[in-house]
């Protein structure tokens, strides 16, 4: 079977853009990573699929799946490629769209300058709904923030990693680093994502401080590994430092990728807001393998 596809990055977060707007082209988890893999594949973070409206009062559905072929509640650099998709394909004339995804009703704005605003919600803190199972660990309270001690096995034998746990829509587990360009992503993430109190396995972000209005933020994403910038880890790892007192209301999120910029009013029912690019790469056909 050949399928087209259009590439497109959000602060260089990849995704290959599937239109099933006219109908399924019936993929499976397989096809998901081969489209995902970097050599034997097109390359991608995450596969975002574009459907009809399931119900009234939205204009899309969006489906997310991640590298390893899982599908996700969530991601928020694919949100504002998604809006750039359906605008720039002539899918709606609208320039503020209403979406379904699997975590609930988002509303990505495209600007005249070219960035994507998207209303990505309130935050979720409760540990239970994150999911984060507190249960028997010490209550640590920092500011307003909730900080959680994980013992993990490595770099040291056993060490601890203190984090805030947010949920976007997907689950994210915060820490504060003093450098974030020599923190252990790549030893200490893997463990995160994978620690037990997590039962859905979580992204890990890895955030340093600048100054109350900017940071540098590197996240190792759930089934996808370290990405060049993840929206929805931006949108939690802000909310995070407004609780923990150490950020101000809007603040620049550096990635490694490109920057974002984070405005969350710091009340429970406020959404959190995320701008940022959204670009097209290039379009294509690609043939997925019968015996996937
Ligand atoms: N890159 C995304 C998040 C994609 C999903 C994530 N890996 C998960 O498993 O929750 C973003 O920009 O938010």
């Amino acid at each position: 079977m050949h399928i087209r596809f259009t590439k497109m990055q959000g602060a260089g977060n990849d995704f290959v853009v599937l239109d099933e707007t006219q109908g399924r082209l019936g993929l499976t988890p397989a096809h998901y990573r081969f489209l995902a893999d970097r050599h034997f594949g097109v390359g991608a973070d995450q596969i975002l699929t574009v459907r009809p409206a399931p119900t009234e009062g939205v204009d899309f559905e969006y489906v997310i799946h991640n590298a390893d072929g899982g599908e996700v509640e969530q991601c928020g650099n694919g949100a504002r490629c998604f809006a750039r998709f359906v605008h720039d394909k002539g899918l709606t004339p609208k320039t503020v769209i209403r979406v379904q995804t699997l975590a609930g009703v988002i509303a990505p704005a495209l600007a005249a300058d070219g960035r994507v605003t998207v209303n990505m919600g309130a935050p979720v803190l409760e540990p239970a709904r994150v999911p984060f199972d507190a249960s028997g660990l010490p209550e640590q309270r920092q500011g307003q923030a909730l900080v959680w001690s994980l013992a993990l096995q490595a770099p040291a034998p056993v060490s601890q990693v203190q984090v805030v746990v947010v949920s976007m829509g997907n689950p994210h587990a915060v820490q504060l680093v003093p450098d974030v360009d020599s923190a252990p992503v790549a030893t200490v993430g893997p463990q995160v994502e994978t620690h037990v109190r997590f039962p859905q396995r979580v992204n890990a972000g890895f955030m340093q401080v600048l100054s109350r209005t900017a940071v540098k933020l590197r996240v190792f994403e759930r089934g996808a590994g370290e990405t060049l910038a993840c929206g929805t880890g931006a949108c939690a790892a802000v909310v995070a430092g407004i609780l923990l007192g150490e950020l101000d209301h809007r603040v620049d999120v550096h990635t490694r990728g490109g920057l974002l910029t984070i405005e969350w009013a710091g009340g429970a029912q406020d959404a959190v807001l995320m701008t940022g690019p959204a670009t097209t790469v290039f379009e294509g056909q690609i043939h997925l393998p019968d015996e996937l």
